[in-house]
This record gives C-alpha cells, sequence and structure tokens, in this order.
C-alpha cells in the first residue's frame, strides 16, 4: 500500500476521494494514537467495516422490499402509479426525483420496520459502571438491543405484522428513521448509530425505485412468497426471491 500517494480529488465534487483521505489522514496520527495498529491494518480494517456493514444490509433491505411488494399488488401498483406521476415512461429515474417519491420512501420505512436489516443491532458494551432508566449497569456489561421486537410492538403499532405503509403518511408521519424516534431505529441510534444511514436510504430508495420503475415482478406461482427470516446479524430471507421479471418501459429508455 502506497500511504504516501498525493491526495486525490474527485473534481465533479471538489471534495477529497475516500481512500485518498483515509490515508492522509491516518497517516498524520501519531503511533500512540493508533492503539498499537499500524497504518496498513487501520486503513484495511476500517474499509472492511464498512464493506461488510454496507453490502449485505442494503441488499437484504431490497430483497424484503421487493418481496413484500409482489406480495402486495395493489401497494406496488400505487407505488407505480406515484413513479408514472412523477417520472412518466419516457426516461429513467432520477436522483432528483426522489423527494417527489413520498409513498416509495414510506415503503422503504415500513419495510425496515418488519424486517430491519440488523435485527439486534451490534453488541455493545459498557466501559464504566453506569445506571440506566434505573437499571444498573456494570462495567463490561454486553448490550443487545431487539429492535425487530420493538418495530413488532403492539403497543406502538397497530396491526405490528401487517405491511401499511400508509402508516407513514397518516397516524406514523412523523415518525423517521435517524435515531430520534426510538420506535423506529433500524441504524440505531445515539453516537454509535449506523454511520451510512443517509448513503444507504439514497441508495435503497433510489435502486427500488430504478426497478419497480423499469419492470413488472411477478411470483412463480399463486401461493403468497415465503416470508420467513433466517436467524443472524443480518436478516437474510430463509430462502432465495424468485421471481418473473418483465420490461415496463419502452425500449429506448433501457
Ligand atoms: C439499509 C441499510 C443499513 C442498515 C439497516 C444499517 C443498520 C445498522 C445498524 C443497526 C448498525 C448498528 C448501530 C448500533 O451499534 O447501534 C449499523 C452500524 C454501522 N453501519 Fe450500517 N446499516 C445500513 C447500511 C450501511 C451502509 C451503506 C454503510 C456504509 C456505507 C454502513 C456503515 C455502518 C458502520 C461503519 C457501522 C458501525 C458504526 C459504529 O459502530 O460506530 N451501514 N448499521
Amino acid at each position: 500500500m502506497n500511504s504516501a500517494s498525493p491526495l486525490q480529488v474527485d473534481e465533479s465534487r471538489d471534495q477529497p476521494v475516500f481512500m485518498a483521505a483515509l490515508l492522509s489522514r491516518v497517516k498524520d496520527e501519531v503511533e500512540e494514537e493508533l492503539y498499537g495498529f499500524t497504518t496498513d491494518e487501520i486503513v484495511k480494517a476500517t474499509c472492511l467495516a464498512i464493506f461488510a456493514a454496507a453490502t449485505d444490509t442494503t441488499t437484504v433491505t431490497l430483497t424484503w422490499a421487493l418481496a413484500l411488494l409482489v406480495n402486495n399488488p395493489l401497494v406496488l401498483r400505487k407505488a407505480q402509479q406515484e413513479l408514472e406521476n412523477h417520472v412518466g415512461r419516457d426516461r429513467k429515474v432520477e436522483q432528483s426525483d426522489m423527494s417527489n417519491l413520498v409513498y416509495l420512501q414510506a415503503i422503504i420505512k415500513e419495510t425496515m420496520r418488519l424486517y430491519p436489516a440488523g435485527p439486534l443491532s451490534l453488541p455493545h458494551e459498557s466501559t464504566e459502571d453506569c445506571i440506566v432508566g434505573g437499571y444498573t449497569v456494570p462495567k463490561g456489561t454486553r448490550l443487545l438491543v431487539n429492535i425487530w421486537k420493538i418495530h413488532h410492538d403492539p403497543q406502538i403499532w397497530t396491526d405490528p405484522f401487517e405491511f401499511q405503509p400508509e402508516r407513514f403518511l397518516t397516524s406514523q408521519k412523523e415518525i423517521d428513521v435517524k435515531g430520534r424516534h426510538f420506535e423506529l431505529i433500524p441504524f440505531g441510534s445515539g453516537r454509535r448509530i449506523c454511520l451510512g444511514s443517509s448513503f444507504a436510504l439514497e441508495i435503497v430508495q433510489f435502486i427500488l425505485a430504478s426497478i419497480i420503475h423499469g419492470f413488472d415482478f411477478q411470483k412463480q406461482s399463486t401461493k403468497p412468497i415465503d416470508m420467513t427470516e433466517s436467524p443472524g446479524l443480518v436478516n437474510h430471507r430463509a430462502g432465495p426471491l424468485e421471481l418473473l421479471v418483465a420490461p415496463r418501459l419502452l425500449p429506448h429508455v433501457y
């Protein structure tokens, strides 16, 4: 690894590119601030953490969203109608369309409520003795937050197991996923909240909009798609999602 490479700039954005910024930042740290690790180890571990945290979480969220939409064709039609109104059929979806797609945003929130990508968040450990909500938590206690359970709590959510994106346009309109409303925390909350949450929301919304705008999806049989989850750090589907796909735009748009 060439830690002496110049700080490259992405000219389209006039900002340093991530890898160059990381190399330059870590190189400037004095050794004792790297907790005994080398510069290369810090850079490699940071990249691995970001890849690991970013890839499965976004793909499972998209897969669950698609499965929910195919099992709920009226919701899918409504989302496609919204795309029809704001984008039409003569061009592809663009990033600038995203703010108009409020129903799609509600679909994504409802998907993350029902199938949070990290159902038990990540383990946290207390570094000091402390008292939280009246409970004494000794130093070194490991804590897992059961996000899945909170998202299905019948005291908070009516019909907690139903896919109802409309709730986020009506009764629960004010609730967002940014860690401020503790009833919906797919990205966690507080100082260790997911650092990719804004990026994740942008790409999940953009990809889902693009695929349901560009294609029609159907089940392979008349039975609903099996929505069994598999236990693990990331909330994968138990089985693959197999769908029939057909284009819905004019050929020149693809
Ligand atoms: C739908 C997509 C995603 C979901 C649902 C999600 C969810 C989460 C959750 C629940 C945590 C643990 C928060 C906590 O410890 O309290 C987390 C941590 C993290 N996420 Fe995400 N994530 C997503 C996408 C991404 C992306 C795209 C990136 C990077 C570009 C990313 C980077 C990270 C990192 C680095 C951490 C560790 C933060 C820390 O410990 O300080 N995530 N994420």
